[in-house]
């Protein structure tokens, strides 16, 4: 996979990781470092679990997507109480705020366990989201989509709406209550059909009035990725495996429709065979369609979000000028809505832009001058 990717060089790395950026597209077990796993394992109460999580650790080159899902059960079950639920969110935001990463979406599924019910698990992530916000009040935001899993069955996905739904009414008017900012449909894409989420999904966003974003063309099939265009998504995962047909009328018809690039992700699980078959250099650089990098799963996959923009400026040549239009173009797909929080999270991204350019006393800088430094206003709601 290394030659597939790109080797970044140490200078790029070090700008890109300098770089304020923003982070769609992360799943909350899969961005749990192995360090952060092994420190859990090591605790005596996990003696049985450690046999069983060494596959976690082994050194992989590609991991499909079938290994991949068998990797999932086996970090769930290390989440095994809301203090380490709790534990590995603090873990994971203390980990993308060193990769100077600004804002963060991070998504998970809620789940029922003997350790959880989906109210619990959802009311542990914001109350450890909001927890890390207090601790840190000049740190990295944080906001919460939830996440439905479309390999498990349908009526798991009903509860957790109304769940979301009731937390939603339930911390109204508290420091929590804009941590929920979007839904999203992911999961293993061999399994489940869109059809059958598709009335979920219209509902809850009748009801809850929040963006959504669909994992899409993770695997190829058109008539399923016809059928997620027609409902008009906030935005796209992936899209990575699709017809000409379809990809045409993404970037055609759909031009508002943000997709979250995942390039490692792809790689590592065989969706593409190079990063220069990749959509977002075949396909998505070229068109202007927007887009944002995105890790999916860096403790996994042992990525960072810098070393995804180091990867791909490096190997398609991108100026400095076009990185730091993509870092801001991840803020711009944000699905938070609240326009202070947007307006300040937009003078971070343009001092530490500034700082990354130019170096902190620099009063003239062309190169973030070059960037359009007016605030957009926040995504419409799609409906
Ligand atoms: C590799 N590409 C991918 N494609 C589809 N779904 C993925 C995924 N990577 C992760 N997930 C989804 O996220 C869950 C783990 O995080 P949470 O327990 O929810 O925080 C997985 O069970 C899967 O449903």
């Amino acid at each position: 996979m290394e030659e597939a990717l790109c080797k970044s060089t140490a200078a790029t790395r070090s700008w890109c990781k300098s770089l304020p950026k923003s982070e769609l597209h992360a799943h909350l077990s899969g961005c749990i470092s192995k360090e952060k796993i092994r420190e859990i394992l090591r605790r005596p109460e996990n003696e049985k679990l450690r046999a069983k999580a060494t596959s976690l650790f082994s050194p992989r080159t590609s991991l499909n997507l079938k290994e991949c899902f068998e990797l999932f059960p086996i970090i769930h079950e290390v989440i095994n109480s809301p203090a380490v639920l709790r534990e590995v969110v603090f873990s994971v935001l203390d980990d993308f705020a060193a990769d100077n990463v600004i804002y963060v979406e991070l998504r998970t599924t809620p789940r029922s366990s003997d350790a959880f019910t989906p109210q619990l698990y959802i009311s542990t992530v914001l109350e450890a989201v909001d927890s890390y916000h207090k601790e840190h009040p000049n740190g990295l935001l944080c906001r919460v989509l939830v996440s439905i899993s479309r390999h498990l069955p349908v009526e798991n996905a009903r509860e957790i709406m109304k769940v979301t739904e009731a937390i939603m009414k339930e911390i109204a008017g508290t420091t929590r209550a804009d941590l929920i900012v979007g839904l999203e449909l992911s999961g293993n894409p061999h399994r489940g059909s869109w059809d059958d989420f598709k009335p979920i999904f219209e509902d809850s966003r009748r009801r809850l009035h929040l963006p959504i974003s669909l994992h899409f063309g993770e695997v190829l099939d058109d008539k399923e990725a016809n059928a997620m265009l027609d409902f008009r998504p906030s935005r796209l995962g992936h899209a990575v495996v699709l017809s000409d047909a379809v990809a045409t009328r993404m970037i055609t018809e759909e031009r508002n429709i943000g997709v979250e690039v995942c390039i490692s992700s792809n790689l590592m699980t065989e969706s593409v065979t190079s990063l220069q078959e990749h959509p977002v250099v075949t396909k998505l650089l070229g068109s202007r369609h927007p887009f944002s990098l995105c890790t999916d799963d860096p403790g996994i996959l042992d990525t960072t979000l810098s070393e995804e923009y180091a990867r791909l400026s490096e190997c398609v040549a991108l100026s400095r000028e076009r990185v730091s239009s993509i870092a801001l173009k991840g803020l711009q797909l944000s699905f938070c809505r609240d326009e202070n929080v947007l307006e300040s999270l937009y003078r971070t991204f343009f001092r530490k832009l500034q700082q990354a350019c130019c170096g902190e006393n620099a009063t003239e800088c062309t190169l973030a001058n070059i960037i359009d430094r007016r605030i957009p206003a926040p995504q419409p709601l799609r409906s």
